[in-house]
């Protein structure tokens, strides 16, 4: 697929949004979501992430503050004409149930005057996109798809009108955790190819660590806690509401977003060990040196050795300070300063 029209930069100045019945769901939130970047928006029930989504999209109108595509201001735009170019994704999808799979995906494109010989072609190649083989489901009904299938469906149809923006609404969490997975594996190949700028709300830290460029941590009210990159976030939360948010077990889930330290591996003359690609993260280190009852791995690129990590590499990768981290300093009597201020 062509993913060359593609992202626009958004930009939430002030924003805010007070319902009628008096209730602030959103105080007053200033962020810019970069250009074909997945941005993750996290948080406690009721924060106010969904209200966030939909403001982008107009579907809830805000009741302060600007929010730009583009350099646009949604708020001057058609409201349909808004929408038309934004994709949006919930968690039941929401497909026509008396319209074909292919009629479903097409619905945009149909709107907006497409030829129907081009709708075709559209539909199709968004299918086979999203791993679904048009000849076979393209003229099925969505009750005789999985759930799994049908969440697919949902995003091909996002896509359908090559959307400048993807917003996401928990589109994942209808599944089982094993499709979810998939989906999730499937949805960060998608964005390699079509770089969307995508604005996806999930109340799951793991979904946020594996589909983020950068996640957005939000308390009551839409308070910005801290916005950055996973492995940022893991390393070093900006206080103990993001600290207790990621979780105990923040290190473990640091593992899955570090790289291996090529600039720090031991020569591997003569090691006979297993061995991982020198793309893998460390938690596929660690997983190859458990299966195989190994301390150590050979890391391979291109076919030859690169060098040797050991489980002691990995505890150290760990333990040294990540991009954006603070380094801690303890006192000799164990006693934690507290920060410096900036
Ligand atoms: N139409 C409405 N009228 C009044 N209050 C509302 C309305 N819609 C949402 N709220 C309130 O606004 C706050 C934020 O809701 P929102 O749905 O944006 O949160 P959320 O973070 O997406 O929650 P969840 O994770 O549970 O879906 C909540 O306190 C909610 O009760």
């Amino acid at each position: 697929m062509d993913g060359t029209r593609s992202a626009a930069p958004i930009n939430l100045e002030n924003v805010r949004k007070q319902y009628p019945d008096g209730t602030v769901a959103v105080e007053g939130l200033s962020m810019d979501l970069a250009a074909g970047e997945t941005t993750v928006l996290i948080g406690p029930s009721g924060c106010g992430k969904s209200t966030v989504l939909r403001m982008i999209n107009r579907l809830i109108e805000p009741t302060g503050g600007t929010i730009r595509i583009d350099g646009t201001d949604v708020g001057r735009q058609d409201v349909d004409k808004l929408r038309r170019s934004i994709g949006y994704v919930i968690q039941n999808v929401g497909l026509f149930p008396h319209q074909t799979i292919r009629t479903n995906v097409g619905t945009v494109p149909r709107l907006i005057g497409w030829p129907k010989a081009k709708i075709k072609e559209r539909t199709d190649e968004l299918l086979s996109l999203v791993s679904l083989d048009p000849a076979r489901y393209g003229n099925r009904y969505p009750h005789e798809l999985s759930g799994g299938q049908r969440q697919r469906v949902g995003v091909a149809r996002a896509l359908a009108a090559d959307p400048v923006v993807l917003l996401m609404d928990e589109p994942f969490s209808a599944v089982d955790p094993i499709v979810r997975t998939r989906l999730q594996d499937e949805f960060r190949r998608l964005q390699e190819t079509v770089r969307k700028t995508v604005v996806l709300v999930t109340h799951d830290i793991d979904e946020a660590v594996r589909l983020g460029d950068r996640i957005a941590v939000l308390s009551e009210g839409g308070r910005l806690q801290q916005f950055a990159p996973p492995a940022e976030l893991l390393a070093s939360p900006a206080n103990d509401f993001v600290r207790e948010f990621v979780g105990g077990d923040r290190g473990i889930k640091l593992l899955a977003v570090t790289p291996i330290p090529r600039e720090k591996l031991r020569p591997a003359e003569g090691a006979v060990a297993p061995s991982v690609a020198a793309e893998s993260t460390l938690q596929e280190a660690l997983a190859v040196m458990l299966r195989e009852g190994s301390s150590q791995v050979v890391v391979q690129s291109n076919g030859t050795p690169a060098g040797l990590l050991t489980v002691d590499d990995i505890v150290a990768a760990l333990a040294a300070p990540q991009p954006g981290q603070q380094p801690e300093v303890v006192t000799t009597d164990g006693a934690q300063p507290s920060k410096p201020t900036r």
